[in-house]
């Protein structure tokens, strides 16, 4: 496990105050692309970090609970009343799991990276909230009230819509090869192997120049107002973010609430959804296996009867909410580490399904398909990185996937494929998104 700018235990010294602003983003005109990005629309949740007040990384995949426990051990004295309401502080994520084939592309982002932003700015109850953060010792009160002060005078009063016109893309990814990936999980499903595998693939995706993240953003969150939009940005400029709808938990003290969100339809056809017998079988086996896994961990759990239609712009998803109390002692990081990888993104049986992916995906998903999202005393909320991409300049690697049960057929599984891929290449810029 790697800390840079660590302290002596971990000690930080923290200040906040109201802004007199209406939206996080709006910072970005004046303090540049945030380093963290988090936003809701529908829950009116928000936030936007910049800077690296401390960075907890690891670097390989053993490392990764003691990353997860070293967030909860942030001492912060806070100069005043700490804020109730402010999501993290922490902010980062993980990767998907082992791969078959590395990509260097991922290198910085890590197998673990959570970020202490030097400062946050979030949406309160009320307005718009800013905290500072520095190392406790000599300074580090000043370095806090300085930061305060450098946001408050330069943040942006208004809402940062997204500006610029469509750009054209070009885009790139093996249809002949993705399939031929899907016959063969049909076969390890035929041959009784697997119940369920979900594969991914990647786009790789060009503009004209350098992709501007921040209107990215914010085109992803107006599209996507049901989803979380997310970004978490590495020193070396390489971003990752996107759209995802679906939570992989989210704990406020004993309360737990997770989701299956499997089984996926065109909006044209959702109202058949529920009765397409491989999208139910898809979408019951991670409920099950939530159930299960959940067991040991919580002491009541309640799952909704049926699943719902969670509508989205270019799909329809089956969701079962799922709600339940952690028993005494239980962290966040236990969730966590327990979930992942649900079978919305792995599979069943989960380690052949993983094993399979190691040998067949052909893809390193990096972060993709990973717990992203926020880290703090006694609070958190993980998605699961779907609808994403990592950006770099003028390129970007979107990727997208499907669950592939007994009866799925390969030319369908593509077309879903594509239809999940249209929320970040909108985002990115194009209309028209020329295939090579
Ligand atoms: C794997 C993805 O999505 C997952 C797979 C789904 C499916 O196969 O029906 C639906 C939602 C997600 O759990 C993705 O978007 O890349």
């Amino acid at each position: 496990m790697k800390t840079l700018n660590p302290v002596e235990s971990q000690r930080w010294v923290a200040g906040m105050m109201p802004l007199a602003a209406v939206d996080p983003l709006s910072g970005a005109d004046s303090l540049g692309v945030p380093t963290v990005y988090w936003e809701r629309p529908l829950e009116r949740e928000a936030a936007a970090g910049w800077g690296e007040a401390a960075v907890v990384e690891a670097t390989d995949s053993a490392q990764v609970p003691a990353v997860m426990a070293a967030l909860g051990a942030l001492e912060l004295r806070w100069l005043g009343a700490p804020p109730a309401d402010m999501p993290g502080p922490w902010f980062g994520g993980l990767r998907f799991g082992a791969t078959g084939l590395p990509d260097a592309g991922w290198a910085s982002h890590g197998v673990a990276r959570w970020t202490l932003p030097e400062v946050l700015v979030w949406r309160t109850a009320s307005g718009v909230a800013v905290a500072a953060f520095a190392p406790e010792g000599r300074g580090g009160e000043d370095a806090v009230r300085s930061r305060l002060e450098r946001v408050r005078t330069r943040f942006a009063e208004g809402y940062r819509h997204a500006r610029g016109g469509a750009v054209e893309l070009s885009s790139k990814s093996s249809r002949p090869e993705f399939e031929a990936r899907v016959e063969r999980a049909l076969e390890a499903i035929a041959s009784g192997q697997l119940q369920k595998v979900v594969l991914a693939r990647a786009v790789d995706v060009e503009g004209p120049a350098a992709f501007e993240v921040v209107d990215v953003l914010a085109r992803l969150r107006e599209q996507n107002p049901r989803c979380a939009t997310f970004l978490f940005r590495v020193p070396d400029g390489t971003c990752f973010l996107g759209a995802t709808p679906e939570t992989l938990c989210r704990v406020d003290g004993r309360v737990l609430e997770t989701e299956a969100l499997a089984g996926t339809a065109s909006p044209q056809q959702a109202d058949g959804l529920r009765g397409v017998d491989k999208e139910v079988r898809e979408h019951e086996a991670v409920v099950r296996y939530i159930l299960a896994t959940l067991r040991s961990l919580v002491s009541d759990v309640h799952a909704d009867a049926e699943p719902r239609l969670l509508t989205l712009k270019n799909v329809v998803h089956l969701r079962t909410g799922i709600r339940a109390e952690l028993k005494e002692g239980v962290s966040a990081a236990q969730v966590v580490g327990a979930l992942h990888p649900t079978p919305a993104v792995g599979g069943t049986p989960r380690e052949r399904a993983l094993s399979f992916l190691v040998e067949h995906e052909g893809l390193d998903r990096g972060w993709y398909a990973g717990p992203v999202g926020w880290m703090g005393p006694g609070r958190a909320h993980l998605m699961v990185a779907l609808r994403s991409a990592r950006v770099r300049g003028a390129r970007a690697r979107l990727f997208v996937g499907c669950g592939i049960v007994a009866g799925s057929i390969a030319e369908a599984e593509w077309r879903e494929t594509e239809m999940k891929s249209l929320a970040v290449l909108r985002a990115l810029g194009g209309v028209d998104v020329g295939r090579q």
